[in-house]
């Protein structure tokens, strides 16, 4: 289990994703994205839309199922990007390297880049934004939820 949490609202997804954008603009143009689903989906489209990218594509490689790590299985390969020559491929993070080792191998010529990146990941792609450490989990907009949180006073035992 990760030690520590790294919370990312939506706000902050949005800047860093069009930072990734500001970022490859110097490596495109590019024939087309593809999202490394599920996470890559929404920083895909962002970049896409940033960089006037209207082709998109889709790989799913499945590596965790919560916070536990599995074998990595590709559940739907990417159809239209050849070995990914011209291609750009997104995902949101990369922590052990595992799923875009598996992209590598089916797409060897794309640009591989994520949003955020830990140290173990990070030779395996190409470009990214933000890292954060070996021992902290991110969480996504989509993994959370606002709830009330007792006071501290409450629950530091006075
Ligand atoms: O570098 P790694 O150790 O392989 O971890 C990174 C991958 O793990 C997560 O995907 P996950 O397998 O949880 O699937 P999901 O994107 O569908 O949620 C994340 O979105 C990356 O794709
Ligand atoms: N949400 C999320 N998925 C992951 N998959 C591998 N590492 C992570 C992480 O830090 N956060
Ligand atoms: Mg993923």
């Amino acid at each position: 289990m990760a030690q520590k949490y790294f919370t990312v609202g939506w706000e902050q997804l949005h800047r860093d994703s069009k930072a990734l954008a500001w970022r490859l603009m110097e490596h495109g143009p590019f024939k087309g994205v593809v999202a490394i689903t599920r996470g890559g989906m929404i920083p895909a489209t962002i970049v896409a839309r940033e960089l006037e990218c209207r082709l998109l594509e889709t790989i799913s490689v499945v590596t965790y199922h919560e916070e536990a790590m599995g074998e990595p299985q590709v559940v739907k390969p990417p159809l239209a990007a050849g070995d990914g020559e011209g291609w750009l491929v997104i995902d949101d993070l990369v922590d052990t390297g595992t799923t875009a080792r598996v992209v590598r191998g089916l797409l060897p010529r794309a640009h591989l880049a994520t949003v955020y990146a830990k140290p173990a990941g990070k030779p395996l792609v190409d470009t990214f934004i933000t890292e954060v450490s070996q021992d902290t989990w991110i969480l996504f907009p989509w993994d959370t939820e606002a709830q009330f949180i007792p006071p501290i006073a409450r629950t530091a035992g006075r």
